[in-house]
């Protein structure tokens, strides 16, 4: 395999996969860069997995081109990719020692590679996912966390150039799964492989991805970094989908450049950045943030009720009500709060957002 720095590590052409009437992946085009931590995120059945096993070769597309490091890829079986891949379920030979377990792929290999080098090939990813000695233990003598580890050390042993990741995570509880993010991403930066990771956990892409890929129905909705799809979603399915919102309907008034005003119920205004599509007298909808919203006892704004509050840490989140914008979220920080002093349910208040602080979308 060839290819200098600049060139894509893996690009997908065109890429669709049909099971008889379903198109699980319809016309993907994707560029990954070498080194880079990329998610797949969507709700479940969208395709992420689709995409990703057309990366590793357990699927060949119905249409369109696969490439592997400059080199179309399409008819190439899965173990001959410099690809590896890490499931939801780990898939560990319970019976094998988890040093049997990760050298098993070495072992396969013709010719056989000299038992030293295997060994020591072994210890070295025992200690990068930081089990170092653990390699004559049995699986079931590991925790779900270890065993985890156990999958990534197989995966990364032979020294793969694309590491694809299913939902790893998805069967830790929350404490380990998160430790095993902060741990995948050190891992990443340490081993400088590409990373694709398939999710549906929102947070998990945010926190882990140079590059989100958020899809929808087999087709790629929008691509960018966690900032632009948080700050710059083109439309209301990925406002929904990346971080929280409060979404208002109403009307477009005006569109000028790349902002927009909209009128929404009770004639509140919303002005902000608009999204991909939107026109002026047609149906739209406000995305405000919480974190965008003031909550203060002072006249001024939008007239509310607290409804309920919750207590985050350094941040509190009301959830408030207004006769004509129903309920909404606010999030308050404590430096807020220490200003305006805190609001029990059934307080009454002001919320008020500044302009801008509003995304104008179209209802897709
Ligand atoms: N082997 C298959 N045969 C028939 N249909 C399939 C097959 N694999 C996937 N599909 C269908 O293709 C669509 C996309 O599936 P895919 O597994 O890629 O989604 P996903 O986004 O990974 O979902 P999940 O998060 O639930 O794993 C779904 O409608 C699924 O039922």
């Amino acid at each position: 395999m060839t290819g200098n720095d600049d060139s894509p590590i893996a690009e997908l052409r065109g890429a669709t996969k049909r099971f008889g009437p379903v198109v699980a992946a319809r016309n993907l085009n994707l560029t990954i860069r070498r080194g880079e931590f990329l998610s797949f995120l969507g709700p479940s059945g969208c395709g992420k997995t689709t995409a990703l096993r057309m990366l590793a070769g357990f699927e060949t597309p119905s249409e369109g081109a696969i490439f592997l490091d400059g080199q179309q890829v399409n008819d190439l079986p899965a173990h001959r990719r410099p690809v590896n891949m890490v499931f939801q379920h780990y898939a560990l030979f319970p019976h094998l020692t988890v040093a049997e377990n990760i050298s098993y792929g070495l072992r396969q290999r013709r010719p056989k590679p000299p038992k030293a080098d295997v060994a020591a090939a072994v210890e070295r990813a025992l200690e990068t996912v930081r089990l170092p000695g653990f390699g004559a233990r049995r699986i079931w003598e590991m925790s779900g966390g270890q065993q985890q580890r156990v999958a990534l050390a197989r995966a990364i042993v032979n020294e793969p150039k694309l590491l694809l990741l299913d939902e790893p995570m998805a069967a830790l509880d929350k404490k380990l799964r998160h430790d095993m993010q902060i741990e995948l991403q050190t891992l990443q930066r340490q081993l400088g492989i590409t990373f694709i990771l398939v999710t549906h956990d929102q947070e998990e892409a945010l926190s882990m991805s140079d590059r989100i890929c958020i899809m929808r129905d087999g087709q790629i909705v929008q691509m960018g970094s966690p900032r632009d799809l948080y700050d710059r979603p083109k439309n209301r399915y990925v406002a929904d989908f990346v971080g929280k919102s409060n979404f208002f309907d109403g009307t477009v008034e005006s569109v000028a450049g790349d902002s927009a005003k909209m009128t929404g119920p009770g004639d509140v205004a919303f002005v902000g950045h608009a999204g991909e599509g939107v026109a002026p007298g047609q149906a739209a909808m406000a995305s405000v943030r919480p974190e965008q919203i003031s909550l203060s006892r002072g006249a001024g704004g939008v007239p509310v009720t607290v409804v309920n509050r919750i207590f985050l840490g350094e941040h509190t989140e009301y959830l408030v009500r207004n006769p004509d914008l129903g309920q909404f979220l606010i999030l308050a920080s404590r430096q807020a709060e220490a200003g305006e002093g805190n609001f029990e349910p059934g307080d009454t208040g002001y919320a008020t957002w500044r302009d801008g602080a509003a995304l104008i979308l179209n209802n897709d």
